[in-house]
């Protein structure tokens, strides 16, 4: 069978269908896997990373505010974005065509809608995105992580499948995960990071820590995001770390660091906090505001009601609260055990099945 997939922007659209893709081929390696994505972006460097035949088309994403000259450009770009997947798509000639949001996969789906090809849709939070809200109208399958998300939609085929997560986190084994990243396990470890491209307020919270020179009896690793790495690195100038903190812009390793950590500090983020549970970990989550529809609230919320995560809002973030946050909940084993459970309790990792058997009765 041979399958488009599309999404884009950020790693939480792209993972899923990275995830989705590994799926397909662990099934049939005669299965036919094409991913469209923008050029120069984070899709076409993770999914070349992984190996799969990646196709560049010209979009852009529709200005928020009123018309302008942008939009008559943005306008122009995606009927170009339209022309190119019109024939990357007579090419290949897909059975169908997959897209996990994100406004890069709109021309897609979109062709292959009028081309009457099969389309998927697939939506990772309880708000769902505005590219997708579109496409799921006509979409033969739409999958929500969330069932708030339903509400929202316009479709007779929506299902509950869960987030899929990269199979990577099916095979995790601490021991095997703190040797790849040279961790003796001595003593508790702390992640902290926000999302795919970082998070500005978790920065200055953690810059704070640092030039405030707080103990750190933990080991931390704090991921800045790429856009933020050197401002990150220019605030803490002069400061020598200690060997138990490490800072870096990006990570590869994710399900190690998640295997190996007794508390996260993240955004709530819809596939960071699939993530989270499938590793079951006690987490602080920063919710970042700006959000369409303040959905990474909502998504906090879920995970708070139920005692997997603690709260801090953006606007009540500073050094001393976070600091005193994570210092409260290592040192309290009964409450971090119960939180780490209650997270898992709150995954799926069967999602990608689920959702790639759903995929397969369409097309068989
Ligand atoms: C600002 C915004 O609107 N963000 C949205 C974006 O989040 P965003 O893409 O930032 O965040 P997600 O947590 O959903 O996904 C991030 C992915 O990147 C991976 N990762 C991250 C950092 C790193 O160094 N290495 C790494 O591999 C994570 O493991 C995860 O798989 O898409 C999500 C899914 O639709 C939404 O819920 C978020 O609200």
């Amino acid at each position: 069978m041979k399958y488009i997939l599309s999404g884009g922007g950020t790693g939480g659209h792209i993972y899923p269908a990275l995830a989705i893709a590994k799926e397909i081929k662990n099934r049939d390696s005669n299965n036919e896997i094409l991913y469209i994505g923008k050029k120069n972006s984070l899709e076409e460097e993770l999914v070349t990373k992984e190996g799969y035949d990646f196709k560049p088309i010209h979009i852009e994403g529709l200005p928020r505010k009123k018309i302008s000259f942008k939009t008559i450009k943005t306008m122009w770009t995606l009927l170009r974005g339209i022309g190119e997947s019109s024939s990357i798509i007579k090419d290949f000639d897909p059975d169908v065509v997959i897209g996990t949001g994100g406004y890069v996969c709109g021309p897609v789906l979109f062709v292959a809608q009028k081309k009457k090809i099969k389309t998927v849709v697939q939506e990772q939070n309880a708000f769902p995105g505005k590219t997708n809200k579109i496409l799921s109208k006509k979409a033969d399958l739409v999958a929500l992580n969330f069932k708030e998300a339903e509400k929202y939609l316009d479709s007779e085929n929506m299902i509950i499948t869960g987030n899929p997560i990269r199979d990577d986190f099916n095979y995790l084994d601490r021991e095997k995960s703190a040797q790849k990243l040279g961790s003796d396990l001595k003593g508790k470890t702390v992640l902290s990071f926000g999302g795919s491209g970082g998070q500005e307020s978790t920065n200055d919270a953690v810059i704070g820590m640092i030039k405030a020179k707080l103990d750190f009896n933990f080991n931390f690793i704090h991921i800045t995001g790429k856009e933020h790495y050197d401002y990150f690195m220019d605030s803490i100038k002069g400061i020598e770390l200690p060997e138990n903190i490490k800072i870096v812009d990006y990570s590869y390793e994710i399900p190690d660091i998640l295997t190996i950590s007794d508390l996260v500090i993240a955004s709530s983020s819809a596939m960071t906090l699939a993530e989270i549970s499938a590793v079951g970990v006690a987490s602080i989550l920063i919710p970042k505001s700006y959000t369409a529809g303040n959905h990474q609230y909502f998504n906090a919320k879920s995970y708070e009601e139920k005692g997997a995560s603690r709260i801090i809002l953006e606007k009540d973030l500073t050094s001393e609260e976070l600091y005193g946050n994570i210092i409260e909940i290592l040192n309290n084993d009964e409450e971090r055990l119960s939180m780490a459970k209650a997270s898992k309790e709150l995954g799926n990792i069967d999602a990608v099945k689920i959702l790639v058997d759903e995929i397969e009765g369409l097309i068989q």
